[in-house]
């Protein structure tokens, strides 16, 4: 019997804190081991939209907006919207004055539809379909990253005026990152290899295409990095390519993409991306390799996705069953899953799961909590503290689900993407709404 199972007080009063870093800033416990967060009752969101539902931090989506313009206020940044793009998202980012890049025609509709300003977005992709180009082209956006000899060409066809462009260099920099997202490595299908002189070539035939208009460079070597030295050896060798196209050709680039991949805190104790230490050290590195070559240092643009809006967001679910599988572990299955939260199936990604809405004093005991589908992987959460008590019915709150969840949902077993319900000073509103059998029934044309 634990200590705090003998004093319940001590229990209570080590279970009412918040591990600090991974819950929207301001998030407090209210009566009866509520959550609350931008002022709003979670257990009342669940009440009123149900579960599964991700809720988002308004306040905090536009904190670490600020956050890096204060940090970063020579460079350009832009939100890499894969990590989450929403209507609400899209005009959040646009009103705190960031830069978007977006991957696809479907992104870029969403920007669009919020009127994000044209010269601000950059689109991406290893391999844009003509769809992309086009919507592209037709809505005149900024900056187009080419990614493939083949691209370069179908854009060029396509441009009616010179489109401004960036070649993606693989700058051959091991971020030290999950392989799934580590993409400045050689064997990759994202960029042209610098090693190779792709890149060098890409850059030739780019300059070789009348409706294109070289504007600079981009790399990104993965995401969910931590340390700066990556990031540091990719824009030193970057700066070594903008030096050899002046030689080469005569020209100076005015623009340097480093990407995004800042890392974020999924669980208590894990360390913050050190984003004054980041700032200082790539201006240093470009600052140094430029001066050595007589460059003019260029504009910094960087991408961060997941550490804008990461711990945002807040998965909430109910448990609907719990089962012990005796000598082996207890499992507490819930009405979500994979299907709403993939990163723990496709990188064994860690969260912090707790229970919320009702008060317990029971012992924490050790449980893994899984999703309804029908994987045995299916897991939300392995090896970790929830009360000993904890039932069917009981909702959980597992933090830092803003970033790569509700971007990454299927409907997989056709049990409907959740909602996203947006909080700010008190108030919540639906941004997405939840996807039902009638939106399923609807696609299905029999
Ligand atoms: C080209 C590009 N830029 C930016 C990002 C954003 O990455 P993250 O969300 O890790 O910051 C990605 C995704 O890894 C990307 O592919
Ligand atoms: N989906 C990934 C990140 C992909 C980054 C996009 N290039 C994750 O959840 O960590």
């Amino acid at each position: 019997m634990t200590l705090e199972y003998l004093i319940p007080s001590l229990h209570r009063s080590l279970r009412s804190h918040l591990e600090p870093g991974i819950w929207p800033a301001g998030t407090e416990l209210g009566p009866d081991n509520d959550l609350v967060v931008g002022g709003v009752s979670l257990r009342r969101v669940a009440a009123d939209f149900g579960t599964p539902s991700y809720v988002l931090d308004e306040a905090q989506v536009r904190q670490r907006c600020r956050d890096y313009r204060a940090a970063l206020p020579d460079m350009e940044i832009a939100y890499a919207s894969k990590a989450l793009l929403t209507k609400a998202v899209a005009r959040w980012v646009r009103e705190e004055g960031l830069s978007l890049d977006v991957c696809s025609a479907g992104e870029l509709a969403v920007a669009r539809a919020v009127d994000f300003p044209a010269e601000r977005i950059i689109l991406h992709g290893n391999a844009k379909t003509p769809e992309d180009l086009k919507a592209a082209v037709g809505y005149g956006v900024g900056r187009v990253v080419l990614d493939s000899f083949d691209e370069i060409e179908q854009l060029g066809a396509l441009a009616r005026y010179p489109q401004q462009v960036l070649v993606r260099v693989t700058p051959g920099v091991d971020g030290h990152t999950h392989k799934a997202i580590a993409t400045g490595v050689e064997d990759q299908k994202f960029g042209f290899s610098l090693a190779s002189g792709a890149a060098a070539e890409a850059v030739r035939r780019v300059l070789g295409q009348p409706n294109l208009h070289l504007a600079g460079l981009h790399c990104h070597i993965g995401s969910q990095i931590g340390r700066v030295a990556g990031f540091e050896l990719a824009a030193r060798r970057m700066v070594g390519l903008l030096a050899a196209i002046r030689d080469e050709h005569g020209i100076v680039l005015p623009q340097l993409n480093i990407g995004g991949g800042h890392a974020v805190a999924y669980l208590p104790g894990e360390e913050e991306f050190d984003l004054q230490g980041f700032a200082a050290r790539i201006r240093c590195a470009v600052n140094y390799e430029c001066s050595a070559r007589a460059l003019p240092v260029p504009r910094l643009v960087v991408e961060p996705g997941r550490s804008l809006v990461a711990r945002a967001g807040v998965t909430l679910y109910r448990v609907v069953v719990v089962k012990d599988v005796p000598g082996v572990r207890t499992f507490v299955a819930v009405d979500g899953g994979m299907s709403d939260n993939l990163r723990p199936s496709l990188y064994g990604s860690r969260y912090a799961v707790r229970m919320f809405g009702r008060p317990s004093l029971a012992a924490p005991r050790t449980v893994t909590v899984v999703g309804r589908h029908c994987e045995a992987g299916d897991i939300i959460a392995k090896d970790v503290q929830l009360p000993g008590d904890i039932h069917s019915g009981d909702l959980l709150a597992v933090p830092c689900s803003g970033a790569y969840h509700h971007s990454l949902a299927s409907n997989y077993n056709l049990v409907g993407r959740p909602p996203v319900i947006a909080v700010a000073d008190g108030r919540y509103r639906p941004v997405i709404r939840r996807e039902t059998d009638e939106d399923v029934l609807a696609r299905d044309l029999g």
